[in-house]
């Protein structure tokens, strides 16, 4: 599906339920696989948590979990622990280019028996379920947080609970900050000091329910708007002020754009302050990754120059997005420069006319351009991709006054 989106609109204004977290969601439904005293509320409606319940559920042998990269790490954990159990866990033709060998060698070192079907380090990988007693692993921290949180998540299902030792930078920290406090909220004690991660063994956590807070980085594209917005009143539920997400940075990132942020009961309000522009966007982006594509549309669409920099784990995300950023917004006429860890725009004034976007089978290349077409019709190209993460986007972006149309390239 093509579609060709434009806004006319001077003033925004409208009300968006966002979706719950689909990282806070697939921790949670690993810990109820887990636990199964565990219930959970605002579940995220994505296809990466449709496809992680699906696995969860499964009796096959094989298990496919499509495009979704946390599904896969977590699962890669939670199956090596499942005794007698024997799967293939496998996902889209993108998920057998992503690397999962640091989490491979990390749990066979507790034990595992995991091997690999086609290339060495890729999926499909054979998991043959086994009880795993040792209690300290290390692994190299620098390359995606994820096989530290797969490792943290099945930590205290283990006998003698687990000792994780981190080499090197870490990088995504608060996506590891976020299991844990996960783990602590569930009554599972841990603590995670400089490059040590330990969790203890808990057999039974006691019944409750925890209610997943509402996707930031789903929020960024709200954000993206306002900013770019003449001016804008957004409510976004639901969120807390108090965010287990990284991503929550934006609040603060924003001000810059003039976006303000309020925080009331269960939602914040957005509001665009007319006329704020920074001169330039420099902003280390380590810690919260899924952003860096909306901050670069963001700019582009108000031709402010930026430098992003911690940008190592974009190239081994849906697709790589440093690539596919620099690309696209090419398309436009400004101009990108980008290395391993970073992206420069060296915006232009005017932008092309007639321009079409491709997404690379990646939620966020869709999502990120969407708000530029507040000041240059354009097309989106394969444009259901929204559905990783937020099904529910382009519904939403219409309540906002936006004209989408399907269209033929
Ligand atoms: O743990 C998580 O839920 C995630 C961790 C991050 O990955 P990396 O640690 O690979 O950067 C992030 O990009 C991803 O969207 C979700
Ligand atoms: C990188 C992402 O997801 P995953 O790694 O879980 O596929 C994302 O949602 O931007």
């Amino acid at each position: 599906m093509n579609l060709k989106i434009s806004n006319t609109t001077k003033h925004l204004s409208g009300t968006i339920k966002v979706t719950g977290s689909k990282s806070e969601s697939n921790r949670l439904l690993i810990l109820q696989a887990l636990y199964s005293n565990l219930k959970i509320s605002n579940l995220s409606n994505s296809d990466d948590t449709h496809y992680l319940q699906k696995a969860l559920k499964s009796e096959d042998e094989l298990v496919d979990i499509h495009h979704a990269g946390t599904a896969m790490r977590f699962l890669t954990a939670y199956f090596s622990t499942l005794e007698g159990r024997e799967v293939v866990l496998t996902g889209s033709k993108r998920m057998t280019e992503r690397p999962v060998k640091l989490l491979v060698d990390a749990l066979k070192q507790m034990g595992a028996d995991i091997s690999y079907e086609q290339n060495e380090g890729y999926p499909p990988i054979r998991i043959k379920g086994k009880k795993l007693t040792a209690n300290r692993v290390t692994l190299q921290a620098n390359i995606s947080s994820q096989y530290i949180s797969a490792l943290m998540l099945i930590a205290p299902s283990l006998p003698n609970g687990l000792e994780i030792n981190l080499e090197g930078e870490i990088t995504s920290t608060p996506y590891i900050k976020m299991t844990l406090e996960i783990l602590q909220r569930l009554g599972i004690p841990g603590v995670f000091e400089g490059n040590t991660i330990k969790i203890e063994p808990t057999q039974e956590v006691e019944r409750q329910t925890l209610a997943v807070e509402s996707d930031w980085s789903s929020a960024s594209y709200y954000y993206s708007l306002a900013a770019i917005s003449d001016s804008a009143d957004l409510k976004l539920s639901t969120y807390r002020k108090t965010s287990l997400q990284g991503d929550s940075c934006l609040a603060e990132i924003y001000k810059q754009f003039g976006v303000t942020t309020k925080f009331e009961d269960d939602h914040i309000i957005l509001k665009k302050r007319p006329g704020t522009k920074p001169k330039h966007i420099e902003e280390n982006l380590q810690n919260s990754p899924d952003i860096a594509q909306t901050i670069s549309v963001t700019c582009l669409a108000l031709s402010v120059p930026c430098k992003l920099t911690g940008l190592h784990t974009l190239k081994i995300k849906e697709t790589d997005r440093l690539v596919a950023l620099k690309t696209e917004i090419e398309k436009f006429g400004s101009k990108v420069k980008v290395t391993n860890n970073s992206l420069e725009l060296l915006p232009e004034k005017k932008f092309s006319e007639n321009v079409s976007v491709a997404t690379y089978n990646d939620h966020r290349m869709a999502m990120a351009f969407a708000p530029l077409g507040l000041k240059v019709p354009f097309k989106i190209e394969d444009a259901e991709v929204v559905s990783k993460s937020y099904p529910g986007f382009w519904e939403d972006f219409e309540k906002l006054s936006f004209k989408i149309e399907k269209t033929s390239i």
